[in-house]
């Protein structure tokens, strides 16, 4: 069942062209490998679907609900986490805590809530580290014992898979991750890769669109690839079947090649 669709996708920043109508649909429980050079439009695609921008042309639908222009934390609160590409975490708070403020945009109370330490709150609060430390102890048990560290004090692989719990405590129906496995050695990617797979297993029906650069990121966990190349949408299929695509090795290489 389709979960998104993009119909005609464009962004145009001036003169430049980053997305260039682009329809693409994705079901649930389906896993997508995002590849393509770069400066192809990939982030630009992806800040389009999480609404940080306002597409220029085409629609975004979600669960058959347009969702062009939308806030960010609208999209959140429909379903739609992400990560960056270059990892946002409060590096002033501990683990634990960083995955809880994935829980604050959806959380009920209201200001006065928090300054009067209200019941409603103490138990949100309460489920909210419940929340987070199953999702930690899920997701990596490596990080559910440093759960009282500072995130700036955690190794550069674990910072990555914290920000995929951060996201993952407000059980998205989208689950958006650019580059996660950047800045990994070959041993942490293919870690990676397991721990990624694994989300499943409690959320049976996520669906995930993965930026990479691993090649082995992708082919591991990716249902179906989309190449960009110049904000095009060049090639879409199969991991083996992008990956002999003729335009997309043309596209990686340069015309001389
Ligand atoms: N806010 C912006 N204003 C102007 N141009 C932008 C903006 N964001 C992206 N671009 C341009 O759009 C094009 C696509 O960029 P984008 O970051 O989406 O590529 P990418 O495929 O994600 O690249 P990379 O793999 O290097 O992250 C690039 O030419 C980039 O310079």
């Amino acid at each position: 069942m389709e979960l998104l669709k993009t119909t005609n996708l464009t962004m145009q920043f001036g003169g430049l062209v980053a997305v260039n109508k682009v329809s693409f649909n994705l079901n649930r429980a389906e896993n997508i490998g995002i590849i393509g050079p770069n400066g192809s439009g990939k982030t630009t695609f992806f800040n389009l679907l999480t609404g940080i921008y306002e597409p220029t042309g085409g629609d975004i639908i979600f669960e058959g609900k347009k969702i062009n222009g939308s806030r960010p934390d609208y999209n959140y609160n429909l379903g739609i986490a992400r990560t960056f590409q270059n990892g946002r975490l409060f590096w002033k708070l501990n683990v634990l805590e960083n995955v809880m403020m994935g829980l604050h945009t959806k959380q009920k109370s209201f200001l006065w809530d928090a300054v009067f330490r209200t019941k409603k709150e103490r138990q949100e609060e309460k489920e909210a580290v419940e929340s987070a430390r199953e999702i930690l102890g899920f997701f990596s048990k490596k990080l559910l014992e440093q759960q009282d560290k500072l995130a700036s004090d955690l190794s550069y692989a674990d910072r990555r898979r914290l920000e995929i719990c951060r996201a993952l405590v407000s059980k998205p129906k989208l689950l958006i991750l650019d580059e996660p496995s950047a800045g990994m050695d070959p041993n942490e990617t293919l870690e990676l890769v397991e721990d990624i797979k694994k989300i499943r297993k409690i959320e049976e029906d996520i669906s995930i669109i993965v930026i990479e650069h691993d090649m082995g990121l992708i082919e591991g966990l990716a249902d179906r690839v989309i190449c960009f190349s110049s904000g095009d949408k060049i090639a879409e299929g199969s991991f083996n079947e992008v990956s002999k695509d003729k335009e997309v090795i043309r596209a990686y290489l340069g015309e001389d090649e």
